[in-house]
């Protein structure tokens, strides 16, 4: 359903445990209200040339990427051409290997999205011309240690059962099962083997459409699953002790890098002590974190590289070809770029390449459509340092909702001294967002600071408490029984307590340089791998002394940030942070169109609405705030000229003054002639309106009463023209056959045309009153080719053939 322009959507939970994919929702009944939300995006990007965000929010479970794979298909219904297209098909194969890479089994939901998404579809002239999937991948732990009661990712329980059996051998994973693989056994072991078969051959199949090779991803898989199998105890001399050496052995197989360079890598430290090198030996426990943060750097630089193969893949007839291949990137930074880059260029001599640049620039930034689909709110027992950038990601979606529909309204109505009588209260989430995440004191900021001098859980937890001692969100008392390592947050959608025992390790989120070397093309003869550390080798080999006591982010690194060869300073929750900021600065400078999602009981039971669950996300989500505004405050603001240029066929033209200094009478005689035939309101809904300083505001009401308005009568008037200008042109026609002594040829066509014509009248009206036509399908055609000459014979000739003025 509808709160004004923002849309609730409940999870009904029929379609449970469905490996949601692009191509899989092609048989599912689109609900016409989100089909509005996407005609509504493409009609606002095409009118105003302006970015359409379409974002999604709700706890984990209410069917956020359900949603955004419906509204994905029919964007492409609308603006690409459908599901038969190629670029419908690429993307579907891209969401299939994402899906099992990066879902996995949570608490709440067993299909939850572990990577965050931003899908960016770029629309030129009405019509799709690329799509960019932008990926947040935070939960790295999960790799090497599921919760309880949930699982690791997907693509693991899927690669077991879906192997074929010399495929398994091939990999050295024969005889192992979710039981015996450390990494796998930690959490829920349960699986429906057929169902995971299937989605590993569709799988597979989806790797080849986009081109890659799947046995590079499977090697890289399934050493990530054998590392877990190898222990590192101390042992008698210096050097650590190995069990599960033939693991260790097999690995070093798939990584194709020699056993003995891997077991130096994992287990010896090079120090930088004052410009000396000093190698060390590093204890067990060092060398098992090391192993950890080998198997996390595998896994996410694995679908980092999947996700860029995904974007780069050029489309046909692209005119600007490949853009970066760089997931983090917006083709909005590109633009700019491009643009500065225009304007050094300057002088006369680079005016030709100043218009090619342009023109490249207009078509990338035309205006995009974006799909945001994060993560949402959760809270799970215990909740780790990912789970904390997970539930900051959801304040803040909260609170950019906040900001755009309540505090902007109630601010510009201060501003220009307009009285509502509705009192617009909501529960703002600023507090809560600044503990987290304030530049000096936030938790964040004060974990960096820990980890630089090498703290502890218990000081870190101890000085929080100190640092927010007076805050309302971070709970001060210490849980039952007291344990010192936890803090609890008063989120917006619940209380949420935090473990904060590997809050410093996850937080460094680094691997040695030692370990990465190993992947250097010298001693490492698998492409792939090589690959996967690609920045960083590059980084390292820049300078002779190698390995030279630097580390490197698990998380893969862009090329520019390693350029001069130094450690980067950033952590795990610094480079969130910063891509989230980039993410906010994309979105503020979108329109956005925001779905609501509710999940309708807590435990997936398909119909089951359960009132307890759906009440509490009802009011996290401010959802009676939103109905009030929307009822009778003054949600909607437009400038007095927008306003005029929008709506003045609502008034007779000869009484508007048309003039910027009049533009507020001409508002206030367009909406005198909109209301002398008011609709009947249900219940506490208003028709108000009132004329601001440079605004006209109104209330939902009002605003829908103007569109329908507005929409009957350029109906009636299309209808119009088209019936006078198809009258005009046949009379022409039967003008000039006449004139060319055909009487009887002119009959015959002069029966037919007025029955053709009729019809097509017809048509025109009916279809003009439900929608525009569709654009063709052109998904990855280029703009026309300003130099492109036109045949004038064949102009000619079709002048002829329908009568028309040359
Ligand atoms: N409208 C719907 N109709 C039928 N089933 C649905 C619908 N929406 C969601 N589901 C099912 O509910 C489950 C949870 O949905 P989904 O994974 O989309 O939630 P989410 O909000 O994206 O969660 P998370 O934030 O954890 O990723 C899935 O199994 C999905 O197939």
């Amino acid at each position: 359903t509808n709160v004004g322009p923002i849309l609730l959507s409940v999870n009904p939970y029929h379609d449970i445990g469905n490996p949601l994919t692009l191509s899989s929702t092609r048989s599912l009944p689109l609900a016409p209200q989100m089909s509005r939300v996407v005609q509504e995006a493409v009609r606002q990007q095409a009118e105003t040339g302006y970015p359409q965000a379409i974002i999604l929010s709700g706890t984990s479970g209410s069917g956020k990427t359900h949603c955004s794979m419906l509204l994905l298909r029919q964007l492409f219904a609308v603006a690409g051409g459908g599901p038969e297209t190629d670029a419908f098909k690429h993307l579907a194969a891209a969401f299939t290997v994402l899906r099992s890479l990066g879902s996995a089994k949570t608490a709440t939901n067993s299909e939850s999205s572990r990577i965050g998404q931003f899908i960016e579809v770029q629309v030129t002239d009405g019509a799709l011309y690329r799509t960019k999937i932008h990926c947040y991948f935070l939960d790295q732990t999960r790799v090497i240690r599921p919760l309880a009661n949930e699982k690791n990712y997907h693509i693991f329980y899927q690669m077991l059962a879906g192997l074929s059996h010399d495929e398994r051998v091939r990999l050295n994973l024969d005889g192992y099962t979710p039981t015996n693989l450390c990494y796998l056994q930690a959490g829920d072991t349960l699986q429906d083997e057929k169902e995971d078969a299937t989605r590993f051959q569709a799988w597979k199949a989806c790797l080849g459409i986009l081109g890659i090779p799947f046995l590079d991803v499977v090697r890289v898989l399934a050493a990530v699953l054998l590392l877990g199998n190898v222990q590192f105890v101390d042992g008698q001399g210096l050097e650590v002790d190995v069990k599960g050496e033939a693991e260790l052995n097999a690995i070093a197989g798939l990584l194709g890098v020699p056993a003995a360079a891997l077991f130096r890598g994992l287990t010896t430290r090079t120090h930088n002590a004052r410009g000396q090198l000093v190698k060390s030996v590093c204890d067990a426990n060092m060398s098992n974190m090391t192993r950890d943060s080998l198997a996390k750097a595998l896994y996410c630089r694995t679908v980092a590289t999947i996700v860029r193969r995904a974007n780069s893949l050029k489309r046909l007839g692209s005119t600007l070809g490949t853009l970066s291949s760089d997931s983090n990137e917006s083709v909005h930074n590109q633009a700019d770029m491009a643009s500065q880059h225009a304007s050094t260029v300057g002088g006369n001599s680079g005016s030709k390449s100043m218009a090619a640049l342009n023109n490249a620039v207009r078509h990338a930034t035309d205006g995009f459509i974006g799909i945001l689909d994060m993560f949402g709110f959760e809270e799970p027992r215990p909740a780790q340092l990912e789970h904390l950038c997970i539930n900051l990601c959801a304040e803040t979606m909260q609170h950019f909702y906040n900001t755009h529909i309540f505090k902007s309204s109630v601010e510009s109505c201060r501003d220009e001294g307009i009285v509502c009588d509705t009192e617009v209260d909501y529960v703002d989430n600023v507090p809560c967002i600044d503990l987290i995440s304030s530049l000096r004191t936030g938790l964040l900021s004060m974990l960096d600071a820990d980890c630089a001098v090498r703290g502890t859980a218990e000081g870190y937890v101890a000085k929080i408490r100190v640092q927010h001692r007076n805050s309302t969100r971070l709970e001060s008392k210490a849980s039952e029984p007291h344990d010192p390592r936890t803090f609890a947050i008063r989120h917006f959608a619940g209380r949420v307590e935090y473990d904060a025992s590997d809050f410093l390790d996850t937080n460094r989120d680094v691997v040695p340089d030692d370990l990465v070397a190993v992947f250097y093309k010298h001693t490492c003869n698998f492409g792939f791998a090589t690959h996967l550390f690609g920045s960083e080798l590059k980084a390292l080999y820049a300078v002779d002394n190698v390995p030279r006591g630097l580390s490197f982010r698990i998380a893969p690194t862009s090329h520019t940030d390693l350029l001069n060869g130094d450690e980067p300073v950033s952590t795990l929750t610094q480079d969130f942070h910063t891509r989230l900021d980039n993410l906010l600065r994309t979105l503020v400078h979108a329109r956005p169109h925001f779905v609501r999602c509710i999940r309708s009981n807590a435990t997936e039971t398909p119909g089951s609405f359960d009132r307890g669950t759906v009440v509490r996300q009802i009011r996290a989500l401010q959802v009676l705030e939103t109905v009030n505004l929307m009822a009778s405050g003054f949600p909607h603001r437009m400038r007095f000229k927008q306003f005029t240029a929008r709506y003045r066929m609502l008034a007779p033209f000869r009484l508007l003054r048309r003039c910027e200094e009049k533009a507020l009478e001409d508002c206030k005689l367009i909406l005198q002639h909109a209301l002398e035939n008011p609709p009947e309101l249900d219940g506490s809904v208003t028709l108000s309106w009132a004329p601001g300083k440079r605004h006209v505001f109104l209330s939902e009401g009002i605003r829908q009463h103007l569109e329908k308005l507005r929409a009957d009568i350029r109906t009636r008037s299309a209808t119009l023209i088209q019936a006078a200008w198809r009258g005009w042109q046949l009379r022409r026609r039967i003008g000039t056959v006449k004139r060319n002594r055909e009487p009887l040829l002119a009959t015959a066509i002069l029966s037919n045309a007025t029955t053709n014509g009729a019809r097509t009248a017809a048509n025109n009206a009916a279809n003009a009153g439900t929608s525009r036509p569709r654009p063709q399908p052109i998904a990855g055609t280029p703009p026309p080719d300003p130099n492109e000459k036109c045949d004038t014979k064949i102009i000619q000739q079709t002048c002829t053939l329908f009568g028309l003025d040359l």
